[in-house]
């Protein structure tokens, strides 16, 4: 099945991870098989710890060490693979959907931690309808701003209203949410949440600054206070913020941190990451967590 797999996604060789030495990052060295260089377009395998798992590959630099030949260094960006990120992602998705039931995904994370662009790409991937619970509040609302809520009306005000969108939320099904940063801190949200898969994006709370700097915070009601440049600005309120809700966070389901991906992936800035890349991993924590729930699904 897995040369199968990687047949399909137009891979000329397929490398088991046992069958490769980890050199430095982003540096293999294959201990077997590879006589001379060759022009590998390489899917390197690696076993999950519940299921086979496709891993995408990262660009390789390949050194061959067979009997008579001298260890060789090729440069890496001749043989760095083509990503078909898009088809893994497919893949996945149809492996892990019908174990689902139909249950809804809820994406929780600080503000900015890709929650709706990330929860966009699973739904549609799914085949699931998407909602963003911020959005929700603010219909209920008449249409009113998520930071015009809480000049007007307090954060008070605004946090009974997602409670009430988060429990219609979970009488429904099939169905990515994105919540809005702060539902993790009432226990009642989660009782809500936990009818569905919850998923926490775990993203460093400077790559989220950045973010957030980038765009501004107009419409984040809760980092728009201390002085100084925008970064330091939201990197100070975010750290704030992430002291008091980090445990509530952890009640997750499913962690997707952006470190592991990167370091898996073999980039240095958690923000290379694509949505799709994050959202192959979500689909790998998820199917994790449904492997976990006594076996109702057993993987590939
Ligand atoms: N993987 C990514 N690559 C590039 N840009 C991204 C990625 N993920 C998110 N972004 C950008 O970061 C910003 C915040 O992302 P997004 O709105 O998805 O986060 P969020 O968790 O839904 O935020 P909030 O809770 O504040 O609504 C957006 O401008 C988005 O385009
Ligand atoms: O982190 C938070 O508390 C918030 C995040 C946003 O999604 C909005 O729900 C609102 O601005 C509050």
């Amino acid at each position: 099945m897995e040369a199968k797999a990687a047949q399909m996604l137009g891979f000329s060789t397929l490398i088991h991870y046992q069958g490769i030495e980890r050199q430095s990052q982003g540096s293999v060295k294959l201990s077997r098989g590879f006589r001379e260089p060759q022009k590998l377009q390489a899917l390197v395998l690696q076993p999950a710890r519940t299921s086979c798992s496709l891993r995408r590959a990262a660009p390789l630099e390949v050194a061959c060490s067979c009997e008579n030949l001298p260890d060789l260094t090729l440069d890496s960006r001749t043989f760095q693979a083509p990503l078909d990120e898009g088809l893994i992602l497919k893949t996945k998705s149809q492996e892990i959907e019908p174990y689902l039931n139909g249950r809804c995904i809820y994406l929780v994370g600080m503000m900015g931690s890709g929650k709706t662009t990330v929860g966009k790409v699973l739904s549609q991937v799914l085949s699931y309808s998407f909602f963003d619970s911020d959005a929700l509040v603010e219909e209920e609302v008449g249409g009113t701003s998520v930071a015009d809520i809480f000049k007007h009306y307090g954060e008070g005000f605004f946090r009974d209203k997602e409670s009430e969108v988060l429990r219609k939320l979970s009488l429904m099904h099939r169905l990515v949410i994105s919540t809005g940063g702060g539902a993790v801190v009432r226990p009642i949200n989660w009782n809500y949440m936990h009818k569905g898969v919850t998923v926490w994006l775990d993203v460093p709370l400077e790559a989220l600054a950045q973010r957030i700097a980038a765009v501004g915070t107009n419409s984040r009601p809760l980092l728009h206070y201390e002085a100084g440049d925008a970064y330091t600005r939201a990197l100070m309120r975010l750290s704030t913020l992430f002291e008091e809700r980090g445990e509530a966070y952890a009640n997750a389901n499913a962690r997707v941190s952006l470190e592991n991906i990167a370091a898996k992936l073999g980039y240095e800035d958690v923000l290379a990451l694509s949505p799709t890349a994050i959202a192959i991993e979500a689909l790998e924590k998820i199917e994790g967590f449904l492997n976990g729930e006594g076996g109702h699904y057993a993987g590939c």
